[in-house]
């Protein structure tokens, strides 16, 4: 059986040192600060969001939630981004995805400071992250989270080692990637016209899957001992549960793949915590650098 890899408990063990370097800053009159905005009435996104305001507190932050309407005009939440751009109180911004449609996703991400952007969305970070300068941007929180997962488990070489990720986003698939070979892996992204996935997945000593698609990846498409990486979130009926009940798998077929895998991340409880530990983790070196500090290695 597999061992799992317990993102709740490295999403503690993170937020706690965020919170103890966020303490020494705080010492020294810099409080870190976060900013979550949030536009519309999404119960998914109103839990997130409510779940990063609520552990940036408990990280000692000064943390603050700009809950807009649905309707809310694209030069609106402009002009809030460039208050918050200006505001010395706040280091980190982090507008929730996905936005209503009178909005333009990528006009509000490129409006953020890429000095404040946390979530790593920014041109700039980007550019930094695929280049290989990782240190000194922010790296997208999701991957980040993955990687140090990965890094507890394999250690920080992965020189010799197949990686595939399934899925090429911009926020999960794409830098995932950079970072795997960043780390010396070598790596394959594999996506919808991707043609035999098992085959490819199976060569993957790293096995990603950030897709979507419920339970996708099933136990014959993973390399005997190989590490796999469940980055998706699904919520699927369950009935068995009682009526109108749901409950949340990854794109992994968890109960085959533990059989098979060397080690495997778990939903929930494995890579969504994680993104959110590395949210703090990210609005700390932000403060960190804003105050002409270098950010702890966490
Ligand atoms: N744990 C966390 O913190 C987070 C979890 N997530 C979850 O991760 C998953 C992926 O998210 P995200 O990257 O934003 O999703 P996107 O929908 O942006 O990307 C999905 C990717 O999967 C590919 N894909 C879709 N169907 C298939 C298929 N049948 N075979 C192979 N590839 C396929 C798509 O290919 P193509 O490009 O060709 O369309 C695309 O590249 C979702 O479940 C999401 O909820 C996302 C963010 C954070
Ligand atoms: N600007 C922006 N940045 C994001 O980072 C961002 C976003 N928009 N939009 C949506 C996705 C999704 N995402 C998750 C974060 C935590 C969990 C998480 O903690 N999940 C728990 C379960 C939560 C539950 O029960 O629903 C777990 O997996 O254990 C999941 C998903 C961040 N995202």
């Amino acid at each position: 059986m597999a061992r799992i890899i317990d993102g709740k408990a490295l999403a503690a063990e993170t937020t706690g040192k965020v919170a103890h370097h966020a303490r020494d800053l705080s010492e020294k009159g810099i409080v870190p600060g976060l900013a979550v905005v949030l536009v519309g009435e999404d119960p998914a996104s109103q839990v997130y969001v409510g779940a990063k305001s609520k552990r940036a507190k408990e990280c000692g932050f000064h943390s603050v939630q700009h809950d807009l309407a649905a309707d809310t005009p694209e030069n609106e939440l402009l002009e809030l981004i460039a208050r918050l751009n200006a505001d010395p109180a706040i280091h980190g911004i982090l507008v929730q995805l996905p936005l209503p449609e009178q909005i333009d996703p990528d006009r509000v991400i490129q409006a953020i400071a890429p000095k404040k952007d946390v979530d790593g969305f920014h041109y700039m970070n980007v550019g930094m992250v695929a280049t290989g300068s990782a240190g000194r941007a922010f790296v997208p929180c999701t991957p980040a989270g993955a990687m140090l997962m990965i890094e507890r488990e394999l250690g920080s070489d992965l020189s010799g080692k197949n990686a595939v990720v399934i899925g090429r986003s911009n926020i999960v698939g794409k830098p995932m990637a950079s970072l795997l070979l960043a780390a010396n892996a070598t790596v394959t992204i594999a996506h919808s016209r991707t043609g035999d996935l098992p085959t490819l997945a199976r060569s993957a000593d790293i096995l990603v899957a950030a897709v979507g698609r419920p339970e996708m990846v099933r136990g014959d498409w993973i390399k005997p001992g190989a590490t796999v990486i469940d980055v998706g979130i699904n919520r699927i009926d369950a009935p068995e549960r009682g009526e109108g009940k749901t409950r949340l798998v990854g794109d992994v077929a968890y109960a085959e793949a533990e059989r098979v895998a060397g080690a495997i991340t778990p939903v929930p409880g494995g890579v969504g915590p994680m993104t959110i530990a590395m949210l703090m983790a990210n609005t700390l070196a932000s403060a960190c650098r804003a105050a002409g500090m270098p950010a702890p290695r966490l």
